[in-house]
Protein backbone atom coordinates (compact mmCIF):
# COMPACT_ATOMS: atom_id res chain seq x y z
CA UNK A 1 0.00 0.00 0.00
CA UNK A 2 1.38 3.78 -0.57
CA UNK A 3 1.54 6.02 2.20
CA UNK A 4 -1.05 8.46 2.23
CA UNK A 5 -0.92 11.27 0.25
CA UNK A 6 1.96 10.03 -1.46
CA UNK A 7 0.85 9.95 -5.31
CA UNK A 8 1.01 5.95 -7.05
CA UNK A 9 3.91 5.51 -9.42
CA UNK A 10 2.95 3.48 -12.77
CA UNK A 11 3.59 -0.21 -11.70
CA UNK A 12 3.73 -3.11 -14.48
CA UNK A 13 3.96 -6.77 -13.26
CA UNK A 14 3.08 -9.02 -16.48
CA UNK A 15 3.79 -12.53 -16.35
CA UNK A 16 2.67 -13.87 -19.45
CA UNK A 17 1.41 -12.09 -22.43
CA UNK A 18 1.07 -14.68 -25.79
CA UNK A 19 -0.44 -14.21 -29.53
CA UNK A 20 -1.65 -17.12 -31.79
CA UNK A 21 -0.48 -16.49 -35.48
CA UNK A 22 -2.37 -16.98 -38.52
CA UNK A 23 -0.94 -20.73 -38.74
CA UNK A 24 -1.95 -21.39 -34.84
CA UNK A 25 1.89 -21.01 -33.26
CA UNK A 26 1.97 -18.93 -30.34
CA UNK A 27 3.97 -16.38 -30.11
CA UNK A 28 5.34 -15.23 -26.44
CA UNK A 29 5.16 -11.53 -26.58
CA UNK A 30 5.79 -10.52 -22.93
CA UNK A 31 7.73 -12.78 -20.41
CA UNK A 32 7.88 -11.80 -16.48
CA UNK A 33 7.67 -7.84 -17.76
CA UNK A 34 8.32 -5.52 -14.50
CA UNK A 35 9.08 -2.10 -14.18
CA UNK A 36 7.80 1.32 -12.26
CA UNK A 37 7.64 4.79 -13.49
CA UNK A 38 7.82 7.20 -10.69
CA UNK A 39 5.05 10.06 -10.46
CA UNK A 40 6.07 12.97 -12.22
CA UNK A 41 8.96 11.46 -14.19
CA UNK A 42 9.34 10.85 -17.96
CA UNK A 43 10.43 7.04 -18.91
CA UNK A 44 11.31 5.45 -21.86
CA UNK A 45 10.70 1.64 -22.97
CA UNK A 46 13.66 1.27 -25.31
CA UNK A 47 13.56 -2.25 -27.50
CA UNK A 48 14.02 -3.33 -30.74
CA UNK A 49 11.98 -3.96 -33.40
CA UNK A 50 8.92 -6.38 -32.21
CA UNK A 51 9.97 -6.81 -28.45
CA UNK A 52 6.77 -6.00 -27.32
CA UNK A 53 6.72 -2.36 -26.77
CA UNK A 54 3.41 -1.73 -28.26
CA UNK A 55 1.50 -4.85 -27.10
CA UNK A 56 2.73 -3.27 -23.34
CA UNK A 57 1.20 0.10 -23.92
CA UNK A 58 -1.93 -1.97 -25.31
CA UNK A 59 -2.08 -3.40 -22.22
CA UNK A 60 -1.77 -0.45 -20.44
CA UNK A 61 -4.13 1.01 -21.99
CA UNK A 62 -6.99 -1.43 -21.49
CA UNK A 63 -7.44 -2.07 -24.87
CA UNK A 64 -5.78 -6.08 -24.32
CA UNK A 65 -6.86 -7.81 -21.44
CA UNK A 66 -6.16 -11.21 -22.45
CA UNK A 67 -2.78 -11.73 -20.54
CA UNK A 68 -1.62 -13.32 -17.62
CA UNK A 69 -0.23 -10.20 -14.43
CA UNK A 70 -1.05 -6.90 -13.50
CA UNK A 71 -0.58 -3.28 -13.46
CA UNK A 72 -1.75 -0.36 -11.58
CA UNK A 73 -1.96 2.97 -13.37
CA UNK A 74 -1.22 6.19 -11.13
CA UNK A 75 -3.89 7.83 -9.76
CA UNK A 76 -4.82 11.91 -9.99
CA UNK A 77 -5.64 14.01 -13.23
CA UNK A 78 -8.66 15.26 -14.60
CA UNK A 79 -8.14 11.91 -16.67
CA UNK A 80 -6.68 8.52 -15.84
CA UNK A 81 -4.65 8.26 -19.33
CA UNK A 82 -4.08 9.96 -22.66
CA UNK A 83 -2.18 8.42 -25.16
CA UNK A 84 -0.48 9.67 -28.18
CA UNK A 85 -0.10 6.85 -31.21
CA UNK A 86 2.02 6.98 -34.19
CA UNK A 87 -0.93 8.17 -35.88
CA UNK A 88 -2.22 11.20 -34.70
CA UNK A 89 -5.87 10.14 -34.63
CA UNK A 90 -7.74 13.05 -35.76
CA UNK A 91 -11.61 13.91 -36.35
CA UNK A 92 -10.86 15.01 -39.71
CA UNK A 93 -14.40 17.33 -39.64
CA UNK A 94 -13.71 18.96 -36.87
CA UNK A 95 -11.15 22.23 -36.09
CA UNK A 96 -7.41 21.70 -34.47
CA UNK A 97 -9.49 23.22 -31.68
CA UNK A 98 -12.50 21.36 -31.58
CA UNK A 99 -10.18 18.33 -31.72
CA UNK A 100 -8.67 19.08 -28.68
CA UNK A 101 -11.76 20.29 -26.86
CA UNK A 102 -13.83 16.96 -27.51
CA UNK A 103 -11.57 15.19 -26.05
CA UNK A 104 -12.18 16.92 -22.79
CA UNK A 105 -14.89 16.17 -20.34
CA UNK A 106 -17.62 18.20 -20.72
CA UNK A 107 -17.58 20.66 -17.08
CA UNK A 108 -13.78 21.66 -18.72
CA UNK A 109 -14.54 21.79 -22.27
CA UNK A 110 -14.73 26.17 -22.12
CA UNK A 111 -11.18 25.44 -20.17
CA UNK A 112 -8.15 28.15 -20.80
CA UNK A 113 -5.72 27.07 -23.62
CA UNK A 114 -4.11 29.82 -25.18
CA UNK A 115 -0.73 28.45 -23.31
CA UNK A 116 -0.96 24.78 -24.91
CA UNK A 117 -1.69 26.33 -28.74
CA UNK A 118 1.08 28.88 -28.04
CA UNK A 119 3.83 26.62 -26.56
CA UNK A 120 2.91 23.87 -28.96
CA UNK A 121 3.08 26.99 -31.83
CA UNK A 122 -0.25 25.95 -33.01
CA UNK A 123 -2.06 29.35 -32.30
CA UNK A 124 -2.38 30.34 -35.40
CA UNK A 125 -4.34 26.65 -36.93
CA UNK A 126 -6.54 26.25 -34.23
CA UNK A 127 -9.40 26.63 -36.60
CA UNK A 128 -7.73 24.59 -39.29
CA UNK A 129 -8.69 20.79 -40.64
CA UNK A 130 -6.27 18.15 -39.99
CA UNK A 131 -6.68 17.94 -44.27
CA UNK A 132 -4.77 21.19 -43.95
CA UNK A 133 -1.86 20.15 -41.70
CA UNK A 134 1.09 19.10 -42.04
CA UNK A 135 2.34 15.72 -40.82
CA UNK A 136 4.34 17.69 -38.18
CA UNK A 137 1.60 20.02 -36.98
CA UNK A 138 -0.66 17.27 -36.58
CA UNK A 139 1.53 15.61 -33.82
CA UNK A 140 1.32 19.05 -32.05
CA UNK A 141 -2.26 19.03 -32.13
CA UNK A 142 -2.46 15.24 -30.93
CA UNK A 143 0.34 16.55 -28.10
CA UNK A 144 -1.82 19.38 -27.62
CA UNK A 145 -5.39 17.08 -27.16
CA UNK A 146 -3.25 14.66 -24.32
CA UNK A 147 -1.85 17.43 -22.69
CA UNK A 148 -5.06 19.15 -22.47
CA UNK A 149 -6.61 16.64 -20.72
CA UNK A 150 -4.53 16.70 -17.69
CA UNK A 151 -3.92 12.69 -17.32
CA UNK A 152 -2.56 10.94 -14.86
CA UNK A 153 -0.69 9.21 -17.10
CA UNK A 154 0.38 9.80 -20.70
CA UNK A 155 1.60 7.19 -22.88
CA UNK A 156 3.38 7.89 -25.97
CA UNK A 157 3.93 4.96 -28.54
CA UNK A 158 7.21 6.19 -31.38
CA UNK A 159 4.89 9.35 -31.71
CA UNK A 160 7.74 11.18 -34.28
CA UNK A 161 8.69 8.03 -36.42
CA UNK A 162 7.47 8.95 -40.37
CA UNK A 163 8.85 12.62 -40.00
CA UNK A 164 11.74 14.04 -41.37
CA UNK A 165 15.14 14.17 -38.41
CA UNK A 166 14.14 18.15 -38.23
CA UNK A 167 10.82 18.04 -37.66
CA UNK A 168 10.92 15.59 -35.59
CA UNK A 169 14.06 17.38 -33.35
CA UNK A 170 11.51 20.32 -33.34
CA UNK A 171 8.79 18.12 -31.94
CA UNK A 172 10.66 16.54 -29.68
CA UNK A 173 12.03 19.60 -28.12
CA UNK A 174 8.19 21.31 -28.42
CA UNK A 175 7.30 17.98 -26.31
CA UNK A 176 9.90 18.90 -23.96
CA UNK A 177 8.55 22.58 -23.58
CA UNK A 178 5.30 21.45 -22.62
CA UNK A 179 6.27 18.59 -20.73
CA UNK A 180 8.11 21.01 -18.35
CA UNK A 181 5.21 23.50 -18.29
CA UNK A 182 2.93 20.71 -17.02
CA UNK A 183 4.84 17.68 -15.84
CA UNK A 184 3.33 14.50 -16.47
CA UNK A 185 4.06 11.11 -15.09
CA UNK A 186 5.10 9.62 -19.10
CA UNK A 187 5.57 6.07 -20.97
CA UNK A 188 6.76 6.29 -24.52
CA UNK A 189 7.78 3.92 -26.37
CA UNK A 190 10.97 4.18 -28.59
CA UNK A 191 13.69 2.07 -30.43
CA UNK A 192 15.61 5.57 -30.76
CA UNK A 193 18.22 5.53 -28.54
CA UNK A 194 19.37 9.18 -28.77
CA UNK A 195 15.80 10.14 -28.93
CA UNK A 196 15.38 8.09 -25.37
CA UNK A 197 18.49 9.79 -24.32
CA UNK A 198 17.20 13.41 -25.10
CA UNK A 199 14.06 13.27 -23.32
CA UNK A 200 13.84 10.36 -20.54
CA UNK A 201 14.66 11.07 -16.96
CA UNK A 202 15.31 7.08 -17.00
CA UNK A 203 15.29 4.71 -19.45
CA UNK A 204 13.85 0.88 -19.18
CA UNK A 205 16.12 -1.01 -21.63
CA UNK A 206 14.09 -4.27 -22.48
CA UNK A 207 15.52 -7.84 -24.67
CA UNK A 208 14.47 -9.01 -27.55
CA UNK A 209 11.06 -10.49 -27.96
CA UNK A 210 9.57 -11.64 -25.30
CA UNK A 211 10.46 -8.24 -23.55
CA UNK A 212 11.82 -8.53 -20.53
CA UNK A 213 13.73 -5.84 -18.28
CA UNK A 214 17.72 -5.53 -19.11
CA UNK A 215 18.47 -2.95 -16.59
CA UNK A 216 17.83 1.25 -16.20
CA UNK A 217 19.60 3.80 -17.58
CA UNK A 218 19.15 6.75 -15.06
CA UNK A 219 19.92 10.13 -16.99
CA UNK A 220 20.56 12.75 -14.14
CA UNK A 221 22.06 15.56 -16.88
CA UNK A 222 19.41 18.14 -16.88
CA UNK A 223 17.28 18.20 -20.56
CA UNK A 224 18.48 21.86 -21.26
CA UNK A 225 21.83 20.47 -21.33
CA UNK A 226 21.53 17.90 -23.19
CA UNK A 227 23.07 19.00 -26.65
CA UNK A 228 25.30 17.13 -29.47
CA UNK A 229 28.40 16.91 -27.86
CA UNK A 230 26.64 15.74 -23.78
CA UNK A 231 24.29 13.30 -26.17
CA UNK A 232 27.75 11.66 -27.89
CA UNK A 233 28.76 11.29 -23.97
CA UNK A 234 25.57 9.53 -22.96
CA UNK A 235 25.45 7.52 -26.03
CA UNK A 236 29.10 6.12 -25.24
CA UNK A 237 28.03 5.88 -21.64
CA UNK A 238 25.05 4.09 -22.23
CA UNK A 239 26.61 1.95 -24.82
CA UNK A 240 29.56 1.22 -22.18
CA UNK A 241 26.44 -0.47 -19.54
CA UNK A 242 24.58 -2.06 -22.71
CA UNK A 243 27.25 -3.22 -25.27
CA UNK A 244 24.39 -5.71 -27.07
CA UNK A 245 21.94 -2.39 -27.41
CA UNK A 246 21.14 0.39 -29.61
N1 LIG B 1 -2.41 -9.29 -32.94
C1 LIG B 1 -1.28 -10.01 -33.03
N2 LIG B 1 -1.31 -11.29 -33.47
C2 LIG B 1 -0.18 -12.02 -33.53
N3 LIG B 1 1.05 -11.56 -33.20
C3 LIG B 1 1.13 -10.28 -32.76
C4 LIG B 1 -0.02 -9.44 -32.66
N4 LIG B 1 0.38 -8.22 -32.20
C5 LIG B 1 1.72 -8.30 -32.02
N5 LIG B 1 2.17 -9.53 -32.36
C6 LIG B 1 3.56 -10.00 -32.27
O1 LIG B 1 4.03 -9.76 -30.96
C7 LIG B 1 5.37 -9.28 -31.00
C8 LIG B 1 5.47 -7.93 -30.31
O2 LIG B 1 4.81 -6.94 -31.12
P1 LIG B 1 4.81 -5.38 -30.74
O3 LIG B 1 4.03 -4.67 -31.81
O4 LIG B 1 4.38 -5.21 -29.34
O5 LIG B 1 6.36 -5.03 -30.86
P2 LIG B 1 7.07 -3.60 -30.78
O6 LIG B 1 8.21 -3.76 -29.83
O7 LIG B 1 6.09 -2.53 -30.51
O8 LIG B 1 7.64 -3.46 -32.28
P3 LIG B 1 7.94 -2.13 -33.18
O9 LIG B 1 9.06 -1.40 -32.50
O10 LIG B 1 8.37 -2.74 -34.49
O11 LIG B 1 6.65 -1.36 -33.26
C9 LIG B 1 5.79 -9.26 -32.46
O12 LIG B 1 6.47 -10.46 -32.75
C10 LIG B 1 4.46 -9.21 -33.19
O13 LIG B 1 4.58 -9.82 -34.46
Amino acid sequence: MQPAGVAAPLKVDITEKTFRSAEGVTIVALRGLSFEVRQGEFACLLGPSGCGKTTTLRILLGLDRQFSGNYQLPEGGSNRIAAVFQEPVLLPWRTVEQNVRLALSPHLRDKELDWLFDILGLSAMRSLYPSELSLGLARRAALARAFATEPAILLLDEPFTSLDERTADRLRRLLMTVWAARPTTALMVTHNLREALLLADRIIVLSPRPAQVLGIFELDLSRHLRDAPALNNLVSDFHKRFPDVG
